[in-house]
């Protein structure tokens, strides 16, 4: 018998799932944390907020489990995407990680679209459009504005990354990861240089790319002091949160959908094929299961939204209040669309001045209706997204929910709705843990293979949240209302 440690840096909180390789999971920790705002659209978390949360989730299963603790043999990460860590040559991180949500580098990606060509570089190698709060803007934003920090960086890193790093003490990625940097070439599975050089960054500070089921290393002496991990421990590069969390939702053939709402929200498949969004408006990158990709639309504000109603408006203490008043609401909200455009937009639009917005209040509505507007408005941006996948041929049999907002009923129900699709959930929540667990137990052998490993370890909850052809119905109009509300104010942002 021997157990897994899966660890997960997500943007609002690291989890970490202690799963036993025969029996399944016997624990999950989990730190929240919050996201620093210095100023408007900026937004950053400093590397060492992750370890310490990493370190207080450790402790916790120590304590609660130890003796299936001591036989931990093998650790995997999924992490938040795009985000850009700097470390100096001490391996410190030169200043706080710029996260995939920071809107800064608006002109540097103006700047980067001018300098690559449309059809070689973005379409065929990078496979994606440039965008703010991906590693490679803003690491143009630190060359122009903040040279002191940008001379001291030795490499650069994502996220997850720099935990791994503390844990191995050494420097390395993995192609999921940096395929989401939009330095990379997606197709070739290695850094593309060739479009390094044009923009002028240093080859030796990008660090070694493996496969993000290969093993890195082992816990070393110190890192073992600290967290009581064994050194013997092997670790296993990981993947982003994306591709780790199809896995742990069982989502590695084409025809099911994940729809995942955490801080952002994106609709996702498993691809074998190489295949790119012409407008470049959804995102392709390497999958670590080797030859696949991830294809996946993404909104910036899926559970954010959400949290921010709860927070700066309605001041409510919990989530299950929001969606107990949202539930005393009929499909619609009585007229009234909210537009999630908090922080920009990517999928479909791709335009960072994008702006939230509530449209079409009446005397009648209150607090109840714009809960349920809020979910409304996420789902019918995400299923902008769902619409492009399948403009692409993608298949979408069934919709796999996952993420936060899959713990609300109320949302669920509205997602079959909207996607006018049945909708399951899986019986693990935290399924970007399970998929970091399956990838390390792979990596070391411990599993045959990912199918293997997810046939024992992935199964859905019984219920399945058929579309309610009425609510599909309301739904439908509100939708082109929805669509036409960005295009009819989209000059005035
Ligand atoms: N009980 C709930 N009902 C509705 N939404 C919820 C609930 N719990 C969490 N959420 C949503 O999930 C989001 C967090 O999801 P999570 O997957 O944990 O995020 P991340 O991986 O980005 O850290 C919250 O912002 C919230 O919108
Ligand atoms: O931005 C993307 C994908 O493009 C996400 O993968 C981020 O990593 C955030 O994920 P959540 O924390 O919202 O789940």
């Amino acid at each position: 018998m021997e157990s897994i440690l899966g660890i997960d840096i997500g943007t609002s909180s690291l989890k970490v799932m202690l799963l036993d390789s025969e029996l399944g999971v016997i624990g999950v920790e989990a730190k929240k944390y919050d996201v620093s705002i210095p100023q408007t659209g900026y937004a950053e978390q400093s590397p060492e907020l992750w370890w310490e949360a990493l370190l207080y989730c450790l402790k916790e299963l120590q304590k609660k489990y130890l003796e299936e603790y001591k036989r931990i043999t093998a650790i995997g990460f999924s992490g938040q995407m795009h985000g850009l860590v700097m470390v100096d040559e001490l391996g410190i991180p030169v200043r706080p990680a710029i996260l995939w949500m920071d809107q800064r580098s608006e002109n540097e990606c103006m700047e980067i679209q001018q300098l690559l060509s449309l059809k070689v570089d973005m379409e065929e190698t990078l496979h994606n459009r440039i965008f703010t709060g991906f590693a490679f803007p803003s690491l143009m934003w630190i060359k122009k504005y903040e040279v002191e920090n940008y001379n001291k960086i030795y490499k650069i890193m994502q996220p997850k990354d720099y935990i791994r790093y503390k844990l191995t003490g050494m420097i390395g990625t993995e192609v999921t990861d940096a395929s989401a940097t939009l330095m990379f070439d997606v197709g070739k599975r290695e850094w593309a240089f060739r479009v390094i050089d044009k923009i002028g960054l240093p080859r030796n500070i990008f660090p070694d790319c493996y496969e993000s089921m290969d093993i890195q290393g082992k816990v070393t002496k110190e890192a073992s002091i600290i967290t009581g991990l064994n050194e013997n421990i092997n670790i296993v590069y990981g993947m982003g949160d994306q591709q780790a969390q199809s896995i742990g939702n069982g989502a590695i053939e084409e025809g099911l959908i994940i729809c995942n709402i955490g801080t952002g929200g994106q609709i996702s498949t498993y691809s074998e094929t190489d295949r790119y969004d012409k407008n470049l408006r959804t995102h392709t990158f390497c999958h670590g299961i080797k030859k696949a990709y991830t294809i996946f639309g993404a909104i910036l504000n899926g559970g954010m939204s959400l949290n921010w109603l709860k927070n700066n408006i309605l001041e409510e203490s919990n989530f299950e209040n929001l969606s107990k008043m949202a539930e005393e609401i009929e499909a619609g909200s009585e007229g009234l669309i909210y537009l999630p455009y908090l922080t920009g937009e990517r999928t479909p639009y791709m335009n960072p001045k994008a702006k939230g917005m509530f449209f079409g209040f009446r005397l009648s509505h209150d607090k109840r209706h714009m809960t349920r507007a809020v979910m409304e408005g996420v789902t019918f941006a995400l299923k902008n997204s769902l619409k492009l996948l399948e403009g692409m041929n993608i298949q979408s049999r069934k919709v796999i929910a996952s993420g936060g907002g899959a713990s609300s009923p109320v949302w669920l129900q509205m997602q079959a709705d909207i996607f006018n699709k049945e909708v399951q959930v899986c019986q693990v929540i935290e399924q970007a843990c399970l998929g970091a667990c399956i990838i390390a137990g792979v990596g070391t052998g411990i599993f045959k293979d990912v199918k293997t490993a997810c046939d024992k370890f992935v199964s859905y909850e019984n219920q399945i949240y058929k579309p309610n052809l009425e609510a599909v119905e309301v739904y439908e109009k509100l939708f082109y209302i929805f669509k036409r509300l960005y295009r009819s104010t989209e000059d005035l942002l």
